[in-house]
């Protein structure tokens, strides 16, 4: 489609036939969007309305009308008519998408002409779409479904698009991750993972892995200001959890998510670096979380056999244990982002208060480096008993969740939600994980607490103790349990923690939050009508 002068682009009104009938369908290029009206008045049946926005169309496609198709209507006694199919994602209910497709007929081949060269046109012009992709598929994620969702739900689709793709199906744990460091990564327009949140993990561990390095970054060190990752990752959910895709897109469906990727969306992510005595341990994009959930993971890991089901009986074995966990968390609150963990407003797609925060931080960088100052911002001491420490990024909601951990958390805003636990009964902590299903506030407890943080730090009493030359009671001979009660449920072991699904070597870590330091393949999840909580530039300003 050609520009007009002053470059606006045409509009496209025609009547064609689409069924039995003569539709009048409108492609608005300035606008960007196509529609198609049934032209009959409402009390003939007719008035009926669609509407699809151009950046949503997935693809154009010349039609061979059958037989059956040819004899209905007026078309029988024209000369042979002219059809193309328009493949466009048709929102459901639940942020589900599918693939929708309309037909459109016309005998006049010029028109026909036109309509198809107009609708390639657009498509071409999306320059945010993918082109060629580098695709990681590991066979053994969740309920080892992830080969045979791929070939069936994503790879039709991809192909439809006229995406490329190069596919690698993994053959050990990390594989995905070593090839990302030899790949010429140049060559792709992203990186999809098919499987959970572990291989997600590895995905985004080989990226930034691979950008540090070309930059000569030295990942060992915590501040070393890491390199934007801008090659986005897109995850084709197969997992057992699948947390960060339903955080993101808000729903785990395999469809939705090619769909996002086809029409080329990008949602930027806040990651965590963990480190441990200035080595680099991993990064997190979703759940770091000692005691409760750090317990349960490492219990599951010996019942992967048990696919998704191992969280559940881990997660119960974990609970009836009730363990607690002594130690000291310091950390510096986030006071660059406007909002804070008890907020009624969730992180929605275009998200205001992630895209004022990355304002924030980036100003307070730039004057910072003016000043060749570093961030002596104060730092918080907390020491106690605790049932769980969990540090998120993302509000964490997944199926088993489906508001998450932190219900209010943001996706890009530079920040981590910091939820602390302390030792209670066990009804009480019952009281505190029902919460995590159900509508009423997780955090309005006496023994829970919440901060917004940018970085924080751990260490526990055991290794305190042993830092400090203080004999470890009666761990060697009496096992891990303390001496003095065998009965109760204090812990003189260290929990591990679970870092977005793997578990970490050390106990004592060191969290720092990298504001929007990579990218995906989606638009964080979009407002509904009913979702009257979601935040707009309105609500904010209302409330400052
Ligand atoms: N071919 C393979 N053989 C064994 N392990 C693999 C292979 N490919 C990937 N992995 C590892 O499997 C682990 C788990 O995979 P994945 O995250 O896909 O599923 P899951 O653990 O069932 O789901 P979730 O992480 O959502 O709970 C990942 O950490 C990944 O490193
Ligand atoms: C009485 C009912 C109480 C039920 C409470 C259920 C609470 C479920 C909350 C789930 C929160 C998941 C947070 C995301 C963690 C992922 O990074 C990780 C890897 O996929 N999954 C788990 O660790 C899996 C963790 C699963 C724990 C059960
Ligand atoms: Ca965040």
């Amino acid at each position: 489609m050609e520009e007009l002068p002053g470059g606006r682009r045409p509009r496209l009104v025609s009547t064609l036939g689409l069924g039995q009938r003569s539709w009048e369908v409108t492609l608005d290029a300035e606008r960007g969007w196509l529609a198609w009206r049934d032209p009959r008045p409402p009390r003939r049946r007719g008035g009926e309305n669609y509407f699809v926005p151009t950046s949503e169309i997935i693809a154009v496609e010349e039609t061979e009308l059958n037989e059956k198709q040819r004899n209905i209507g007026r078309w029988q006694k024209m000369a042979k008519p002219h059809a193309f199919t328009v493949y466009y994602v048709k929102k459901d209910r639940n942020h589900r998408w599918r693939c929708g497709d309309v037909t459109f007929s016309c005998v006049d081949e010029y028109l026909y002409d036109q309509w198809m060269q107009a609708l390639k046109q657009l498509l071409e012009m999306q320059r945010s779409r993918p082109k060629h992709l580098l695709v990681y598929i590991n066979p053994y994620g969740g309920k080892r479904q992830g080969k045979r969702i791929y070939e069936q739900k994503v790879a039709p689709l991809f192909s439809l698009a006229s995406i490329s793709t190069d596919v690698v199906i993994t053959e050990y744990a990390n594989h995905a991750k070593d090839n990302l460091f030899e790949v010429n990564i140049n060559k792709y327009d992203g990186v999809v993972c098919v499987g959970g949140d572990g291989m997600f993990s590895e995905v985004m561990h080989g990226l930034i892995g691979r950008m540090q390095k070309d930059s000569g970054i030295d990942q060992n060190n915590p501040k070393a200001p890491l390199v934007q990752c801008n090659i986005r990752i897109g995850i084709i959910p197969a997992g057992s959890t699948d947390c960060i895709c339903y955080s993101t897109v808000g729903i785990s469906d395999p469809v939705t998510s090619a769909l996002h990727i086809i029409v080329g969306d990008c949602q930027p992510l806040d990651v965590s670096s963990v480190h441990h005595n200035n080595t680099f341990l991993k990064y997190s994009v979703s759940l770091l979380g000692y005691g409760f959930y750090g317990d349960t993971l490492k219990d599951s890991e010996k019942k992967r056999w048990m696919g998704p089901m191992r969280y559940d009986y881990s997660g119960l074995k974990t609970f009836l244990s009730h363990h607690y966990y002594e130690g000291t968390i310091s950390f510096q609150p986030a006071k660059h982002t406007l909002g804070s963990p008890r907020d009624k407003d969730s992180c929605r797609t275009g998200c205001y208060i992630c895209k004022k925060s990355e304002q924030q931080l980036a100003e307070q960088h730039k004057e910072r480096g003016l000043k060749h100052e570093e961030d002596e911002e104060e730092w918080k001491v907390i020491k106690g008993k605790f049932l769980a420490i969990n540090s998120v990024n993302m509000s964490c909601s997944c199926p088993r969740s489906p508001k998450g951990l932190s219900p209010a958390a943001h996706l890009a805003d530079g920040s981590a939600d910091l939820i602390l636990v302390r030792k209670c009964s066990r009804l009480d902590f019952l009281r505190y994980l029902v919460r995590h299903r159900n509508q009423h506030d997780q955090f309005d407890f006496s023994f829970v607490d919440v901060y917004r943080v940018k970085s924080f730090q751990f260490t526990s009493k055991l290794s305190e103790d042993n830092e400090s030359n203080v004999t470890v009671i009666g761990k060697k001979r009496f096992g891990q349990f303390c001496r003095d009660h065998p009965a109760c449920c204090c812990n003189i072991a260290n929990s591990t923690w679970n870092c977005d699904g793997e578990t970490l070597d050390s106990s004592a870590i060191e969290v720092r939050v990298h504001c929007q330091l990579m990218k995906l393949f989606a638009r964080g999840i979009e407002k509904n009508c009913n979702d009257e909580a979601a935040y707009s530039q309105s609500s904010v300003e209302q409330s400052l």
